[in-house]
């Protein structure tokens, strides 16, 4: 007995010991394979690691095991991840023709998944099982969706907001892009977060009835300009954005259409020494406007029209054609009034007389006849009362001083006339009038420096107060009230701190229904969990996740479904952490925060990001969009051409480069690639969001290929493209690379005015397996990436204005990756060029002939 159980325990030991010497090799198998990393991908480890982590993954490309293989790396191999990083990249790239940016770590990840999320409409259920619009991929575990519900929570992404109609579209970008930044040199991050701002809150105005938008556009239009001694360029664009903004709108009732333009007419001219041109345009405006009107009697005719015909171009030396066209309108427009109440004529008489020479230091003729002018028009609005003529007169003669520096007494008697005025026109509730009042005294006086708190109370009221009147939906009213608070700030230089918060309001609404979402699905997927994942990370217990989606519901106002999930945490596990802060949060709950709907409002760009070929988002209706030839001035080249737009001008040009001129685009910057700075925000730490990709530079004269595609580039275009400031040639070729999720959210390439960027001529370097279209959502156009092919648009229209109609997006890539090159064509050595139509408006085609020909001279 003794020998047989020495010897079983000889024969123990002697497997244990060969256990242990497999186990050593074993290790030190590792330890060689990890101290040789390119020994350790050569022979396709990493594909074996990734196989044992999760089931079924089939290539590298897709976003859920790219996830996983970087979750993998930061959690497991992060040392060796730190020692052979660059090695790590190229063995990505190179083995599955995806590209991971260098930041490429768990946050940058779950961004990029729920980015995808977001821009392709994707459902959580469909993600997690690793369904991406019929692309099959491993499924993501429990982990990973709490992970991701976790990062919902805080995530600085901007979610696809509303869906906003074409002419909605325009008006808005068209206003914010060239209001705000041209009117006090805003930095583009400044710019870009207020628009964004402006876009989500001019949706609610889409919803509007149509006196709302009366108001709205009257506010607008009015107050804007207004407020600043506007630079004569901005004066103009304000113009502009009322020429285009007012009709683009419902159809405003004729006393609105009068009263708007009218101020139109009369008042921007007049305060800020327009051009000509401006004038011509303001003019040419209120023409358009108000067709239907009726007729005038003829001594009203009379007064009005030499009125204008007077005092116009007596204060800015218009042209005589404007003056006509501008005394026609007035002609033509004031037709349905009454007679003025003596009392009423004599009060605004005296406003006008005091005020308006007060400004600009009028001739006694040109007051007399702008005195006439008012006595007439403004009491026929208005049928107004005598008390409130009386507050008009006071409130005008008060108003226009009150411009520069108002004193207390100034401010209360302004708000005193608002209060009753409006109150006699849209028959407001005590309560209303009150706040319409408070603001005003507060609205004023802020136009030069705000305090926070003013600030505060300024957008406190215009929640009210627009509240009151348009019973407005809360999240609505929020944002209106942002927008004021950002507006306001926007025009006096943002302090970080404001822009901080309007950035964070803007894009960083934490995406709370999205995070339940993850929440939700990861408990669900609990249970499927298998020991290996475990070990990966710590797994939160169920009890965990039911107290932060408690947390989750308080931020939004649930109270009682915050309760019910605490009483469920509670009795899986009384002591989790999450559960004592739950239960503190409870008893004290935070401010509740605006829930994003988003699966009800779907954005034009995420519509057409989700189209799979190249297309319109409505079809065209325009017989001039056409396949043609487009030829250049060397007989020998001549492209397929298909016209996507005409006015404004986009257009594809088929096999613009080979396969070789591409390749060696892409070759020449392989080791230059640098990840894209564009903040969204002021503050620096923030991830960027807005465009997601690297970049590098080609000289133009670095190279015969180079050479040869920027003088075809001005052979298609009939444009000089090579702009010379002193011997440096401005805007180099730019070749983009982006990698998975990898994007460019909606802007303009002339984002300013003053960048005078004219056309943008972009080529695609490489097909998109699937994402990354180029994405016009004002035109509802949708272009596919085809390698090769070169896609353009015009930045400025026929008349050299700032075009806004081009905004564009690139889609995020959903896999595989994308190339391009573009050049952008400057305005200063093409402005002669590209001549100007006879009318305004003329589309690009209409000119073409001309620049051809001139190009050949
Ligand atoms: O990548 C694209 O499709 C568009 C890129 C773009 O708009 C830009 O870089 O300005
Ligand atoms: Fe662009």
């Amino acid at each position: 007995d003794v020998v047989t159980s020495s010897m079983k325990i000889r024969r123990m030991v002697t497997e244990e010991k060969n256990l242990l010497l497999k186990l050593k090799s074993f290790i030190d198998n590792q330890i060689e394979s990890i101290k040789n990393m390119s020994q350790f991908y050569a022979d396709r480890r990493l594909q074996l690691l990734l196989e044992n982590a999760t089931t079924n993954m089939t290539d590298l490309e897709h976003p859920n095991t790219i996830y996983h293989v970087i979750k993998k790396f930061v959690y497991q191999y992060g040392k060796a991840l730190n020692e052979n990083y660059d090695f790590f990249l190229k063995t990505i790239q190179k083995s599955t023709d995806v590209y991971l940016s260098e930041q490429a770590e768990i946050n940058e990840a779950s961004i990029a998944l729920l980015r995808l999320q977001i821009v392709y409409n994707l459902s959580v259920a469909d993600m997690v099982d690793g369904d991406y619009l019929g692309y099959k991929g491993p499924a993501l575990t429990s982990v990973d969706a709490v992970e991701l519900g976790v990062f919902a929570l805080s995530a600085r992404i901007v979610p696809a907001r509303h869906s906003l109609s074409p002419s909605t579209s325009q008006s808005v970008s068209q206003h914010v892009t060239v209001c705000l930044p041209a009117r006090h040199s805003l930095s583009p991050c400044t710019s870009q977060s207020v628009s964004q701002h402006v876009t989500v809150c001019l949706h609610a105005r889409h919803s509007l009835s149509p006196s709302t938008s009366q108001s709205v556009s009257q506010h607008v239009t009015v107050c804007l300009p207004a407020r600043h001694s506007l630079s004569p360029s901005t004066s103009q664009s304000v113009s502009q954005h009322v020429t285009v903004c007012l009709p683009a709108r419902h159809s405003l009732s004729p006393s609105t259409s009068q009263s708007v333009s009218q101020h139109v007419t009369v008042c921007l001219p007049a305060r800020h020494s327009l051009s000509p041109s401006t004038s011509q345009s303001v003019s040419q405006h209120v023409t358009v406007c108000l067709p239907a009107r009726h007729s005038l009697s003829p001594s009203t005719s009379q007064s009005v029209s030499q009125h204008v015909t007077v005092c116009l171009p007596a204060r800015h030396s218009l042209s005589p054609s404007t003056s006509q066209s501008v005394s026609q309108h007035v002609t033509v427009c004031l037709p349905a009034r009454h007679s003025l109440s003596p009392s009423t004529s004599q009060s605004v008489s005296q406003h006008v007389t005091v005020c308006l020479p007060a400004r600009h230091s009028l001739s006694p003729s040109t007051s007399q006849s702008v005195s006439q002018h008012v006595t007439v028009c403004l009491p026929a609005r208005h049928s107004l009362s005598p008390s409130t003529s009386q507050s008009v007169s006071q409130h005008v003669t008060v108003c226009l001083h009150a411009r520069h520096s108002l004193s207390p007494s100034t401010s209360q008697s302004v708000s005193m006339h608002v209060t009753v005025c409006l109150h006699a026109r849209h028959s407001l509730s005590p309560s209303t009038s009150q706040s319409v009042s408070q603001h005003v005294t507060v609205c004023l006086p802020a136009r030069h420096s705000l305090s926070p708190c003013t600030s505060q109370s300024v957008s406190m009221h215009v929640t009210v107060c627009l509240h009151a009147r348009h019973s407005l939906s809360p999240c609505t009213s929020q944002s209106v009230s942002m927008h004021v608070t950002v507006c306001l700030h926007a025009r006096h230089s943002l302090s970080p701190c404001t822009s901080q918060s309007v950035s964070m309001h803007v894009t960083v609404s934490k995406d709370y229904l999205t995070s339940l979402d993850w929440l939700n699905a990861s408990i669900t997927k609990h249970s499927d969990m298998t020991y290996t994942q475990t070990l990966l990370i710590e797994l939160p217990t169920i009890a965990v996740l039911k107290a932060v989606m408690g947390l989750v519901y308080l931020r939004i106002g649930k109270i009682d479904e915050a309760k019910h999930l605490y009483n469920e945490s509670k009795m899986l596990d009384p002591k989790s952490f999450s559960l004592a802060e739950l239960e503190q949060q409870l008893l004290n709950p935070p401010d509740v925060e605006p829930v994003i709907e988003r699966k009800l409002t779907v954005s034009n760009y995420s519509r057409l990001c989700r189209l799979r070929h190249q297309q319109f988002h409505q079809p065209p209706n325009d017989v001039r969009l056409v396949c043609r030839y487009r030829e250049t001035l060397l007989p020998y080249y001549r492209f397929q051409e298909e016209l996507l737009s005409i006015s404004p001008f986009v257009s594809l040009i088929y096999k613009f480069t080979t396969d070789t001129e591409s390749e060696f685009f892409k070759s020449a910057v392989r080791n230059k690639l640098k990840k894209v700075e564009e903040p969204d925000s002021a503050d620096d730490s923030f991830i960027t969001e807005a465009r997601t990709g690297q970049v590098a530079y080609v000289e133009e004269n670095s190279s015969e290929t180079a050479r040869r595609l920027v003088h075809k580039i001005a052979h298609v275009t009939y444009l000089e493209t090579s702009f010379q400031n002193g011997k440096k040639a401005v805007d180099s070729l730019q070749v983009v690379n982006y990698g998975l999720a990898g994007h460019f959210k909606v802007h303009n390439d002339s984002a300013l005015e003053t960048l005078h960027r004219m056309l943008t001529f972009l080529i695609y370097l490489s097909d998109v397996k699937m994402g990354g279209a180029t994405v016009f959502p004002q035109l509802g156009l949708s272009v596919t990436p085809v390698k090769n092919m070169a896609l353009m648009w015009y930045n400025f229209n026929t008349s050299h204005q700032y075009e806004t109609m081009t905004s564009h997006a690139a889609c995020p890539v959903l896999r595989g990756h994308k190339w391009i090159l573009m050049k952008l064509i400057k305005n200063q050595p093409n402005i002669f060029r590209r001549r100007c139509g006879l009318q305004p408006n003329v589309s690009q085609l209409e000119i073409e002939e001309d620049m051809k020909r001139r190009y050949r001279i």
